[in-house]
């Protein structure tokens, strides 16, 4: 059964604290309807929040909690997951201060692969402060890829502009001892069944860049494209899938191509989030696809130069709520679906 709408439950971890997450975390809930579509929980400490909260001077009751069944609807709930106070310096680099936001993310990601919450919504993080022994990964997507089922995949969103990715935090001198068929079947198998269950596509058109100048240019700048990239897409579309390239990613982008396809994928991080966020920084949201739950986060990073002033556009963290909702609830029509397709055919005749 499909859940009503505010009791969809959002687990949101608080990210650096040093940051702008809090503050585009409050401030999209200073917003009553928020609180009417969903009910949300913050992993963190609730005395740290409402000195944030005041800090910033944003107008929101904070509800504190110990356990996850005291949760209330119509209100922000912070779940208490460390009780001291941490030192805070709005806009420094901390190591102490990214501790805490992995201790607030693990927890989040433990009560989302243990049904306590519905989806997950990440305020940033600063990828280096964040390591430690107990703690190694580059970004969130590789800690959730760990943690639960499926294979993730960096998929950035905006209206109907959607980037995939086939390598992530992968560095740039190592991206094409990555590609290889097996990674590009199986990142297009899972952009293509995410098209299919959570944006409700029914025959999605899937576009793949090449990684060399010009597409390589038949093999003159680069042999990735007539080696692994083509021989791959052949395949996939000789089976059926509506798959389509390697395009050159300039001329691809320049041209408005991309308004042609469901989702692009690109090779490596920044040849797919240069255009994104040029075309919808402030708006876009990252989308782990691929896994068995459901994680969104903005499309910016902790922005230290600008936290504490009052100025950080909340617009990306609404967003990211907003599409980890509309997906959770797509996602269960289509498992409704899928389980009886007899029964719901019968209902459209
Ligand atoms: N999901 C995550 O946890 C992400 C974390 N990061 C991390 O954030 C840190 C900073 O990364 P940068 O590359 O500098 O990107 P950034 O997104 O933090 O900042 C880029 C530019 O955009 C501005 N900006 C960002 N968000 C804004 C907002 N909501 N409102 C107004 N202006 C905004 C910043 O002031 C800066 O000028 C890095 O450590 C990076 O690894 C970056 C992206 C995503
Ligand atoms: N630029 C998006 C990004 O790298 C975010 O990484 P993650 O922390 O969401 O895995």
């Amino acid at each position: 059964m499909v859940k009503k709408a505010e009791n969809i439950i959002v687990g949101i971890s608080i990210g650096d604290l040093n940051g702008i997450g809090s503050e585009v975390i409050l401030k999209t809930f200073e917003d009553n309807r928020m609180l009417e579509l969903c009910t949300p929980v913050i992993f963190a400490n609730a005395k740290i929040v409402s000195f944030l909260r005041k800090e910033l001077n944003i107008d929101i009751a904070i509800h504190g909690i110990d356990k996850l069944d005291q949760l209330v609807v119509g209100k922000l709930n912070v779940l208490n997951v460390w009780r001291e106070g941490v030192n805070l310096e709005l806009g420094k680099n901390d190591d102490v201060v990214g501790s805490y936001a992995i201790k607030s993310f693990v927890a989040a990601t433990k009560a989302l692969k243990e049904g306590f919450v519905d989806v997950l919504v990440t305020a940033p993080i600063n990828k280096y402060n964040v390591q430690s022994e107990e703690f190694k990964f580059p970004g969130h997507t590789d800690y959730l890829d760990k943690e639960l089922e499926g294979d993730a995949l960096m998929l950035m969103v905006h209206d109907d502009l959607r980037v995939g990715l086939l390598t992530d935090h992968v560095p740039v001198n190592e991206v094409a001892k990555h590609l290889n068929e097996k990674l590009i079947s199986s990142k297009i198998k899972t952009i293509i069944q995410t098209l299919k269950q959570d944006f409700e596509i029914e025959k999605p058109k899937v576009a793949v860049l090449g990684l060399n100048p010009h597409s390589g240019d038949n093999g003159v700048i680069g042999q990735e494209e007539e080696k692994i990239i083509k021989p791959t897409l052949k395949k996939l579309f000789e089976a059926g899938n509506m798959v389509f390239g390697p395009f050159p990613a300039d001329g691809f982008f320049g041209s408005a191509q991309y308004e042609k396809y469901d989702a692009v994928i690109a090779t490596y991080h920044d040849q797919g989030l240069i255009p994104f966020k040029t075309l919808s920084f402030g708006n876009g949201v990252n989308y782990t696809a691929g896994l068995n739950k459901i994680r969104t986060s903005p499309d910016h990073g902790t922005a230290y130069e600008i936290a504490g002033k009052g100025v950080a556009n909340h617009e990306s963290f609404k967003e990211a709520v907003y599409l980890a909702i509309d997906i959770f609830k797509k996602r269960n029509d289509y498992q409704e679906l899928i389980k009886n397709p007899l029964k719901t055919k019968e209902k459209q005749l």
